[in-house]
């Protein structure tokens, strides 16, 4: 388990939110909702489809306004920052390689892109200012771009010119999480960022989404359909059902489970019921 876990990470707090149906019912997906996360936790988040699982990644990232509750990220509270206040402590990196850049640009226009979210214009003498000037990356940012995508052991050092339209899906992907954890956020969000990858790909990426946040101390919800991922990585595990949590393993607890066990589990009739509140990986009772 990453170091300095008793520090105030990720806390949401009596979440609610629901959606209409087709013809003209409702779903209340979310009630009462409530989880805990010590900073620097890499919670890996299962379940079914249409458990809530992305939903929840929108109602924390603010995408997605809550019908009602507090969601606290280092005790600030998310719910009450406007979004690009939000965007500068959270860093997300969707399912889509094609989201999360921009193809047109080179990897290092990307990269100040990324950098420049991170740190936004702010407003000087009535003018509003860059933090970090223009668009354009001068030498020294190239700089720092190589040794940085050089340090991670990333090819694509050496490929900072190229437009990103011309990148693999599974670069493309390694791009979107290094420019995600760019501005060393406290928070990212991974959306089945692995799904759409060749094993191959998918491997280098959950290697790199590891160590990135190993490296950072950052707090990380990621969502995963892949068991194998689910019972390999983070430091905590949590399976969602109709939008309440129904399992809650810490590493250790894990190690107990295996695919078929989780899979079992997806079939509502065979979960036990769990209470809506889950705090810090503790089993519940
Ligand atoms: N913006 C929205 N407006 C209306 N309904 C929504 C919205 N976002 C999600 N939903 C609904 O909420 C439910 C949960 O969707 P969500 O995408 O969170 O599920 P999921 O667990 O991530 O599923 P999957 O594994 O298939 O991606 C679904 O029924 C979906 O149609």
């Amino acid at each position: 388990m990453a170091p300095g876990l008793s520090a105030p990470g990720l806390s949401v707090e009596d979440l609610s939110w629901g959606h209409t149906l087709p013809g003209s019912g409702w779903r209340q997906l979310f009630r009462s909702f409530s989880l805990t996360c010590p900073r620097g936790q890499f919670l890996v988040l299962i379940g079914s489809n249409g458990s809530g699982k992305s939903t929840l990644l929108n109602l924390v990232a603010g995408t997605l306004p809550a019908a009602s509750g507090r969601i606290h990220l280092g005790g600030r509270p998310l719910h009450r920052l406007r979004d690009h206040q939000r965007a500068r402590w959270i860093g997300r990196v969707m399912q889509n390689p094609l989201e999360g850049t921009c193809p047109g640009l080179t990897v290092a226009e990307n990269l100040r892109l990324a950098e420049r979210r991170h740190r936004p214009a702010f407003l000087a003498g009535g003018a509003l200012l860059g933090a970090l000037g223009g668009l354009h990356p001068d030498g020294a940012d190239r700089r720092r771009y190589r040794e940085l995508l050089g340090d991670l052991g990333l090819p694509l050092a050496d490929r900072l010119d190229e437009p990103v339209g011309q990148l693999s899906g599974g670069q493309r992907q390694t791009l979107s999480l290094v420019m995600a954890t760019l501005g060393s956020p406290d928070l990212l969000l991974l959306d089945e960022h692995t799904a759409a990858l060749d094993p191959r790909a998918e491997a280098t990426v959950i290697e790199l989404t590891n160590r990135l946040i190993r490296q950072l101390g950052t707090t990380a919800l990621m969502v995963t359909h892949s068991l194998e991922q689910a019972l390999g990585h983070g430091d905590r595990l949590v399976m969602l059902h109709d939008g309440r949590p129904i399992g809650d393993w810490s590493a250790a607890e894990r190690e107990a489970l295996d695919p078929p066990s989780l899979r079992a589990m997806y079939g509502a009739a065979t979960v036990k019921e769990a209470p809506c509140t889950v705090h810090d990986g503790s089993p519940a009772p």
